[in-house]
């Protein structure tokens, strides 16, 4: 039997750069048809500010196997709506998965295929757990990066479609100054 060496690695808990991980940057453009007002995204468009980046070490897509990956997501608002994750489902739907909050200030909108919503309030120290099934999508609704550790299985894979094309059934929104969880008025089952 060929074994795999074991790695420890140290996040940096300012950057939430992981030394050695591979590196990806989700800019504006690559958001397109994902927020509400297509009129505040055209406009931060000529910008085209980085909504995040994530840093990932990822084995072969093996069966008992786990990937792990931080996300650097940027403060930020597409008219009233905080910056977010694409968000997804695991290719492997029945996959689940563990984040942990290192600095910063969101949180998680999850949605069973049906479309039932919840919204889990994230900070430095929360571990939320995404159950088989749930799609997941963060959002910083602070002003300073919101930073988190995913933990999932290496054969969970990612799949966009769905979100892409309907988004999640509630968004998050800056109202009179406060966050507010709203039903998405786009939504359609
Ligand atoms: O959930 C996972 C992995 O299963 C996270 O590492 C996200 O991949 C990352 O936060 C970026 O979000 P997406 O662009 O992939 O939705
Ligand atoms: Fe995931």
């Amino acid at each position: 039997m060929e074994y795999k060496k074991p790695l420890g690695v140290d996040i940096d808990l300012e950057t939430g750069v992981i030394p050695g991980a591979q590196k990806l940057v989700r800019r504006l453009s690559s958001l397109k048809g994902y927020f509400l007002d297509e009129k505040a995204y055209n406009e931060l468009l000529r910008e085209d500010p980085v909504v995040y980046e994530v840093y990932a070490i990822e084995q072969e897509e093996n069966d008992g196997d786990l990937n792990f990956a931080t996300t650097v997501l940027y403060p930020g608002k597409v008219g009233k709506e905080f910056f977010f994750t694409k968000g997804h489902s695991h290719a492997k739907a029945d996959r689940a998965e563990i984040y942990y909050g290192i600095r910063g200030k969101g949180g998680m909108l999850l949605q069973t295929p049906e479309g039932k919503a919840e919204w889990i309030p994230m900070g430095p120290g929360t571990v939320v757990y995404v159950p088989p099934y749930w799609a997941h999508r963060t959002v910083n609704t602070g002003n300073e990066p919101f930073i988190f550790l995913a933990v999932y299985p290496a054969d969970a894979g990612h799949d966009y479609g769905s979100i892409a094309e309907k988004g999640f059934s509630k968004i998050v929104i800056e109202e009179n100054g406060e966050v507010k969880v709203v039903n998405n008025p786009r939504w359609k089952k």
